[in-house]
């Protein structure tokens, strides 16, 4: 990308993430400073409990920042309404048992909402975008079926073709990789990179597939108990940011080829 393509979506300056309690605030993560860029795909990626979900879900707007600035497309995040952020972020959580009910077509078409009157009706260049969004992620075939008749991996693609059919901007996801094997772990990581470098969109995801991550993201939010660090995969293993991820007698990170190994 040459410099005057580059175009900030989503900058955190100075961020602290955590909870407030009644009478004071619990920091679960801060310090935390990056720059996603249009077209990219940004994989999270840290410890069980170290607060990539908290994270994500401040970046949404769905819990207050405890400090710090987030700035979507140049303005504060606490300058939009709901209507406006429904159009400019979507963010996929891991699935309302809910909309499980709903056909694969209903739940896709769902994710118009925020473009549709308020009668829902679809017009002419939804239904494209919609028919658009079961095309790029291979589930046309599957408009018609309920959402709670399909596999993990496919209610997964249904999920992100959602997020497809919103059309914003910049897609926010909680482990989308989750009770997938191999193959479809695969699968989703190479589809969102391919939806990141091909339509524009910048795609933040947050997993535990680190190999996974390194191999296909253009860049990585590390979130470690002592910092939070933000880079190309490349410049993240130079430096040795993935070393201190997991208790080295257990885990060791190999800089040469980019993947974990098990100590015996
Ligand atoms: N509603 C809440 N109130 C207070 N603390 C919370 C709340 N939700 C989560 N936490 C705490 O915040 C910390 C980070 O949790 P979070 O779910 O963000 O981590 P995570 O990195 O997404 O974990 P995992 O990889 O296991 O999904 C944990 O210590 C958790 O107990």
């Amino acid at each position: 990308m040459t410099s005057e393509e580059k175009h900030t979506v989503l900058q955190a300056k100075d961020l602290a993430v955590g909870y407030f309690n009644k009478k004071n605030s619990s920091v679960i993560s801060e310090g935390i400073n990056f720059e996603l860029q249009k077209g990219e795909l940004i994989g999270l990626v840290g410890a069980n409990g170290i607060g990539k979900s908290t994270l994500l879900r401040t970046l949404a707007a769905m819990q207050p920042k405890l400090s710090g600035t987030i700035t979507l497309n140049g303005n504060d995040l606490s300058a939009y309404n709901s209507i406006e952020l429904a159009g400019l972020l979507s963010v996929v959580l891991t699935e309302a048992q809910a909309s499980r009910n709903l056909s694969v077509l209903e739940l896709v078409s769902l994710g118009r909402q925020p473009h549709t009157n308020w009668l829902g009706t679809l017009s002419d260049n939804d239904k494209i975008v919609i028919k658009e969004a079961l095309k790029s992620t291979e589930t046309t075939s599957l408009s018609h079926r309920k959402c709670f008749e399909l596999s993990d991996g496919q209610l997964q693609r249904v999920i992100i073709a959602r997020a497809l059919a919103q059309d914003t901007p910049l897609i926010l996801l909680d482990e989308p990789t989750t009770h997938l094997d191999l193959y479809h772990r695969a699968y989703i990581v190479k589809l969102l990179k391919k939806l990141a470098n091909e339509t524009g969109k910048t795609i933040l995801f947050s997993t535990h597939e680190i190999d996974l991550a390194i191999q296909l993201a253009n860049k990585l939010i590390v979130m470690t108990p002592e910092r939070t660090y933000f880079g190309s995969p490349c410049s993240l293993i130079e430096a040795g940011r993935f070393d201190a991820l997991f208790p080295s007698e257990t885990i060791d990170f190999d800089g040469k080829t980019g993947k974990f190994g098990i100590k015996e």
